[in-house]
């Protein structure tokens, strides 16, 4: 509830063994909520409660001035849940400035989601894994290793100068079958656009996996390319609707990391 200034209130509820708040906002109200959700918890006698922050902000913001991936690891600290899950966050150094974080990788997801289970391994309609850029190349790899096929590395490239994104380069790919794109996150759809213009296939051939799908900008455009683009329901997202991806929602792998 709220009082009439707008200060967030928290009426406890049974307090049960254990419990798990989920916080799919970036705002810091959002924080402040679930800090007032889990103090009530707390002093109604609950057990261990876990905050689970399915995209981590700030953790793009993992290096440089200000050092916006410590400054929201903070907010989520002041939470003070006894640990906190989080899927896919973009920087590796987010489990050093929260301690306790339990991280739900991409790959997890992804073959949850993509892949069935047979006698011997698991299978998908997939070729390969194409990782967009350096970044994505621990993600994309744990994928491919997950779903037993090829990992493909593409470059990006910056213009020297404004450091703006200039092109990509990719390996040469198999003549035939589906090939998946496995990057964290997409927001304005520059990286995945350019990548599958680079790639020369067309959307009969070319997938999207992204974990985080902001789509702001010219993500629209993504279908075009992309014969069907998977992300999940970890933040809010209006423009998922413009862009046509197929959600896959995080609950139950959410509740499921914080019963382990
Ligand atoms: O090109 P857009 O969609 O704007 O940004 C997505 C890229 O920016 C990075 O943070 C992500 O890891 C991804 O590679």
């Amino acid at each position: 509830m709220r009082f009439p200034a707008g200060e967030a209130h928290a009426a406890p509820q049974d307090p049960g063994t254990g419990a798990c708040v989920i916080v799919r906002g970036t705002h810091a109200e959002d924080y402040l909520e679930a800090a007032m959700w889990v103090d009530a918890q707390r002093r109604a006698g609950a057990g261990p409660i876990t905050l689970a922050v399915p995209y981590l902000p700030g953790a793009r913001a993992d290096r440089g001035t200000p050092l916006g991936a410590e400054v929201y690891a903070r907010l989520v600290r002041l939470v003070a849940a006894d640990r906190v899950v989080a899927v896919d966050p973009h920087s590796p150094v987010m489990p050093s400035l929260l301690e306790d974080l339990v991280v739900c990788p991409a790959w997890r997801i992804i073959r949850r989601a993509l892949a069935r289970r047979v006698a011997d391994g698991w299978v998908s309609e997939y070729v390969g894994v194409i990782a967009p850029d350096e970044g994505a190349r621990r993600r994309a790899g744990s994928t491919a290793r997950a779903l037993g096929i090829p990992l493909l590395q593409a470059r990006k490239h910056r213009d020297f100068a404004t450091g703006k994104l200039s092109g990509f380069s990719v390996e040469p790919l198999p003549e035939a079958g589906k090939l998946l794109v496995v990057d964290d996150i997409c927001d304005g759809g520059g990286t995945f656009l350019g990548l599958a213009g680079a790639a020369g296939i067309g959307p009969e051939r070319l997938d999207l996996w992204v974990t985080h799908g902001v789509f702001s900008g010219r993500a629209e455009r993504l279908r075009e390319h992309y014969g069907r683009i998977h992300t999940t329901d970890s933040l809010p997202s209006a423009a998922r609707a413009d862009v046509g991806a197929r959600i896959h929602p995080l609950t139950a792998t959410i509740l499921q990391e914080a019963a382990r």
